[in-house]
């Protein structure tokens, strides 16, 4: 079996000789990442900074392949080590491609000067995240996402055993989210490199993690496996959400439910009804939905921003009770919107809805653009 590599025991750590969390308990192997997640001044960069050795554990310690990281000498660390931080580094007329060859230095000799091969683990790196067209501008006048960029590869050019990193996806856009976490995945896997990063994304965090530590506003601490960690109640909880929803399984996030007796109903389903309902909450008008089935993927949107949902189980024809459902619904609207979802054999009644919301004399939309919605419901 393989062994853990970096572990805690007894660990507290905290400011002023008091602890701010106790009984931190992780154990990661080589090649593993542990993600911290958690609401905002809960304790993760307390921890990170202990792990980099920033700070003192208040108690108990902190122990690579066995040994306390304490007892590492400096040169040791930093080539076990490499840190990615949110703190600005002070840099004076340094090019990006410098600070990247700060990378090195645990390698280089008394001074400092790098060989053919470090000068080639430096090009490789700023090419590993997408810098070579920043590698000779001035460090002080990037962007805070190519200042992060360069930071990840000081770190990558490092080839430690461990990484740590502080939120590093913060100031970056879409793209270099996922190439970072990419680039972190790949040197856990290929590299064996163990990754210890805080995230605030929880739906990336969830795509990279092998284990989660959840660090809670109050001290707790849950340490897990994803699986075990992401669902909707325990985020709910761990972040405090008392106005909107956090789907784990979708990894999306909707805002406040509008308040008020429905008057309208959306007859959606098969993701054709999710941009009618986020519309509908921007105007805060609440709303029924339906008919839809438990395994839609309208039905998360639909069940966090409705006033009511009426389902039917998955698998099954749409039912009498659902469909009487609908139509009571239906009664009490003055609009029925239809999003045009897909019909078949199991949901053909759903076709049926407009019919008996026409035969109703309510008025009916089909498919409308924002535009149109929006002059129809806000007169
Ligand atoms: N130097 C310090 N001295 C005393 N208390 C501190 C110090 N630095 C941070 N704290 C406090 O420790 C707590 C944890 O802070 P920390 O930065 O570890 O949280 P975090 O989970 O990383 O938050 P965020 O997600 O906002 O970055 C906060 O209440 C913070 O105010």
């Amino acid at each position: 079996m393989e062994q853990v590599y970096i572990e805690t025991q007894d660990l507290s750590v905290g400011y002023h000789g008091k602890a701010l969390l106790k009984d931190i308990a992780l154990k990661v192997k080589k090649g593993e990442i542990l993600v911290l997640i958690g609401p905002n001044g809960a304790g993760k960069s307390t921890i990170l900074k202990n792990i980099i050795r920033e700070m003192q554990p208040i108690s108990g310690g902190i122990y690579i392949k066995g040994k306390n990281v304490k007892d590492f000498t400096s040169k040791q660390y930093a080539k076990t080590m490499s840190v990615v931080l949110t703190e600005k580094i002070k840099t004076e007329m340094m090019t990006c491609r410098d600070v990247v060859a700060m990378g090195r230095y645990p390698y280089t000799n008394y001074f400092g000067k790098l060989t053919k091969e470090d000068e080639q683990i430096v090009t490789e790196s700023l090419e590993k995240v997408s810098a070579m067209d920043i590698a000779e501008k001035d460090f002080s006048q990037i962007s805070d996402g190519q200042r992060q960029r360069i930071m990840l590869a000081r770190a990558v050019c490092q080839k430690p055993e461990i990484i740590v990193l502080d939120e590093p996806t913060s100031f970056l856009d879409i793209r270099h989210k996922i190439e970072l976490l990419d680039i972190l995945l790949e040197m856990a896997v290929k590299d064996k490199v163990t990754v210890i990063v805080s995230l605030h994304e929880i739906e990336l965090a969830a795509k990279i993690a092998d284990y989660v530590m959840c660090v809670g506003g109050n001290g707790t601490i849950e340490f897990g496996r994803p699986e075990q960690i992401f669902t909707d109640s325990r985020i709910s909880t761990l972040y405090g959400l008392q106005q909107g929803t956090y789907n784990c399984l979708y990894g999306s996030t909707e805002l406040k439910k509008p308040e008020g007796t429905p008057r309208i109903f959306v007859a959606g389903g098969a993701g054709t009804g999710i941009f009618t309902y986020r519309e509908l909450q921007r105007m805060g008008l609440a709303f029924t939905a339906g008919i839809l089935y438990e395994n839609d993927c309208d039905y998360p949107v639909a069940q966090a921003l409705a006033a009511q949902v009426i389902t039917e189980k998955m698998f099954e024809p749409v039912g009498e009770e659902a469909f009487t459902a609908a139509c009571r619904a239906i009664d009490e609207a003055d609009i029925v919107i239809d999003t045009g979802c897909p019909t078949g054999q199991m949901n053909e009644r759903v076709k049926e809805l407009p019919e008996y919301a026409k035969a109703h004399k309510k008025q009916v939309l089909f498919c409308p653009d924002s535009e149109t919605l929006r002059n129809c419901l806000l007169q």
